[in-house]
């Protein structure tokens, strides 16, 4: 039996490349339901088996210098440093930690950097590909009514994130 020489990784589940000698030349068989194809089949793209799964999330964001847009509603010119701003998310942090979760939104709404603030935070339901990524990863990670431990950075800032829905 040929080897497949492609390694056919990226065929679809059951399919094989197979060499027709009558024809010389190679065509793709189904050992599920025994259908062959000359051409290569295409791995489902139409994302149905991708989760559609989406979050529903608010964050504290509080920005630094090197902040991709160093300015908010609270601050024109935002000048604290990164470590700076780091350290102010940590004491924002251990607040809402001892005064409970149902503190984040007015907190949010005194604190955050992002203009979402005048919503708590709230940034709504979105799925995977839509935040940055460090930001999606750890909103993806979380479970529904937690808050992240660790405190999460982005081009835009630091941000510690509760998960909503
Ligand atoms: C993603 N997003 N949603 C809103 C928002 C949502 C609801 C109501 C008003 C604003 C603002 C933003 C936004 O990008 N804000 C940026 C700051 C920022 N950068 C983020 C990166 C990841 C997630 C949220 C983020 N927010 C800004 O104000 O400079």
């Amino acid at each position: 039996r040929k080897r497949q020489s492609d390694g056919g990784d990226d065929l679809p589940p059951g399919w094989v490349k197979r060499h027709s000698k009558s024809k010389n030349r190679s065509y793709y068989f189904n050992t599920e339901n025994n259908t062959s194809s000359w051409d290569r089949p295409r791995k489902d793209t139409s994302g149905e088996e991708k989760k559609s799964e989406q979050v529903k999330a608010s964050h504290i964001l509080i920005k630094h210098r090197e902040s991709r847009r160093p300015s908010s509603w609270k601050e024109e010119n935002i000048t604290r440093t990164s470590e700076e701003a780091l350290e102010k998310l940590k004491v924002i942090q251990r607040q809402i930690e001892e005064e409970g979760i149902e503190s984040f939104d007015k907190i949010a709404q005194e604190e955050s950097d992002c203009s979402s603030a005048k919503r708590g935070g709230d940034l709504g339901y979105f799925g995977r590909g839509k935040m940055q990524k460090p930001f999606e990863d750890a909103a993806f990670a979380l479970t529904v009514n937690e808050m992240s431990k660790e405190i999460v950075s982005t081009e835009s800032g630091h941000h510690i994130i509760l998960r909503t829905a």
